[in-house]
């Protein structure tokens, strides 16, 4: 918590906040001055309270912007640290193999950490000044007529009861827009994502009766919750005006009787009228802050680093062997491979071959521990081990390549700092010399790689993967998009570097290539077969 906010910004709002709480004990003081001044009929003192209300209004008009202005800087300091962890969490914790693990994430972003925005955080500070005046004010009122200030606060304790009951059900409302938002944004980016292709075919009618869908259920999810907030509020607001008028009643009496005077009478119905409206103010902010407990208790799983396993350092950080033995991945009760066999030495390079659908990407993410298997045994230097342990030693070049709208360095260096020489030695490994020049590694690529052709967008892949000289490289249908010149240029590269090991899925080597590996295999029907 005490790192999400900025101490210091966090206790200047808080005194400001106290400060501007003080608005309405100095109005009810003023209001009930008038009232002593007509009772009195003290003529000079009508200039002294002109010259305090207008004061005192300036100074708190003033206060009042600098309570937004501060308020705001808090805000933003808290969204910076939430968003930033929130991401950070995403990209290094979590599964990207969930459904829809980047539509959700993205509309976790932009509508639940908004609606924490909104509906927690501004509140929170907006408690500040209603708790200020409430404590104010009822001092005043208390140091006025203690009887019937009692009397009041008696009276207006039934509805505080009514609260909690008038706030259930915003916390399910809000869990429920919550999801639906991330409906749409799955809907949203997949249809963006295809948009030439729809215009392509003139299939728009196809998919507005699902987006109107999706949108209209956000809509009514949205109506639904402000609905249920507003509901409560208006149940507490005609509470507090029934329960406030009896009291109200009982001060006339003891005005007219004599018991107290008409000042003390209006300083006490003010300020209690005054205190009812901050507690319903109070109350309304208590009912916006339930409605983000869903919010909050996903943002804290998410962020919070327990169940983060330390990653256990392998026992030699040289790669030596990996070995699979009795391997069988099942999909759907479907099998995909079945008792399969591999024993991958360090420096040898290894290619599978097979029909498409086979399961050749599945045997590389199985490597990598992102898939488990039904049975069998996975072995890294004879040791078992998890997707932790792997970073470290192995890369990979996917089938789609994995490209940021970033620049041309950015996409190869991660951000991380490479010398220029090692850059432009991947770059030339990789076969993209003749495609970026020194200076085109700034160069901006689009989103998705919009600007570079499908077979620079794995090029840069391949070099990325060479850069970061990790000691098994993973190549799944790596050079499938190029000419074959350009294969056989990379392949000759890749195959030379003796202590690289390398274990390559794809159909489309040269036949010219195949010598030059190690070992070649054949996946079919859920079996590797050896070929030479
Ligand atoms: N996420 C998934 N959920 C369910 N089935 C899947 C999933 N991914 C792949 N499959 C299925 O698993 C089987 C193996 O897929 P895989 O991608 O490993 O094949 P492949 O040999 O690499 O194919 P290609 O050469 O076309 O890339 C296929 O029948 C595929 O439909």
């Amino acid at each position: 918590m005490t790192k999400i906010i900025h101490r210091g910004w966090f206790s200047i709002a808080i005194v400001v906040a106290l400060i501007n709480g003080l608005e309405v004990p100095f109005n009810t003081a003023t209001y009930a001055y008038i009232f002593k001044l007509i009772t009195t009929r003290d003529l000079a003192g009508v200039g002294i309270y002109l010259a305090i209300v207008l004061g005192g209004y300036l100074f708190f008009s003033l206060l009042s912007y600098q309570q937004s202005w501060v308020v705001n800087k808090n805000v933003a300091f808290i969204n910076l640290r939430l968003k930033t962890r929130y991401v950070e969490a995403k990209v290094e914790r979590d599964d990207p193999s969930q459904q829809d693990f980047e539509a959700n994430g993205l509309s976790f972003l932009m509508n639940d950490l908004k609606l924490l925005e909104d509906n927690y955080w501004r509140n929170v500070f907006r408690l500040l000044g209603y708790g200020t005046t409430i404590l104010v004010t009822t001092g005043y009122a208390l140091h006025n007529s203690f009887r019937l200030t009692g009397i009041f606060l008696a009276f207006m304790l039934v509805p505080m009861v009514f609260q909690r009951l008038a706030s259930k059900g915003t916390t399910t409302k809000a869990t429920v827009w919550s999801q639906k938002n991330a409906q749409l944004a799955t809907r949203v980016k997949d249809l963006l994502h295809g948009a030439m292709t729809i215009r392509r075919y003139h299939a728009e009618a196809g998919y507005r009766t699902k987006l109107l869908r999706d949108v209209g259920s956000v809509e009514e999810a949205n109506a639904a919750l402000k609905n249920r907030i507003a509901l409560a509020n208006s149940l507490l607001m005609y509470l507090f005006y029934l329960f406030s008028e009896t009291p109200i009643a009982i001060g006339i009496y003891l005005t007219i009787s004599g018991i107290l005077t008409l000042p003390e009478f209006v300083a006490v119905q003010y300020s209690t009228n005054m205190i009812l409206n901050s507690v319903n103010q109070m109350l309304t902010c208590i009912n916006q802050i339930g409605s983000t407990k869903d919010v909050r208790q996903q943002l804290r799983r998410s962020i919070s680093k327990e169940g983060v396993t330390a990653k256990l350092p392998m026992k030699s950080a040289q790669f030596q062997e990996l070995r699979l033995t009795n391997i069988s991945f099942k999909r759907e009760h479907r099998d995909i491979l079945n008792v399969v066999n591999l024993r991958v030495q360090k420096g040898e390079k290894v290619l599978i071959q097979g029909p498409s659908g086979v399961g050749k990407s599945t045997l590389l993410s199985i490597m990598l521990k992102e898939l488990p298997v039904t049975n069998g045994q996975l072995l890294l230097n004879g040791q078992e081990y998890d997707d932790a342990q792997v970073e470290n030693l192995f890369s990979k070049v996917s089938q789609i390549p994995i490209i940021f709208a970033e620049t041309v360095r950015y996409n190869l260096t991660l951000g991380m700092p490479f010398s220029e020489d090692a850059i432009l030695v991947a770059v030339r490994q990789a076969g993209l010399s003749d495609v970026i020049k020194e200076s085109k590694l700034n160069q901006q690529i689009a989103e998705d790689g919009k600007n570079l052709s499908g077979g620079q967008l794995k090029r840069i892949e391949i070099a990325r993967a060479l850069l970061f000289k990790r000691q098994v490289l993973l190549i799944d249908e790596g050079t499938a998009s190029l000419d074959s010149a350009t294969v056989r240029q990379i392949h000759d590269t890749l195959l030379s570097l003796t202590n690289l090991t390398v274990i390559e899925v794809d159909h489309h080597i040269p036949h010219e290539l195949l010598s030059k590996y190690d070992r070649h295999y054949q996946l079919n029907n859920g079996r590797l077969e050896a070929l030479n």
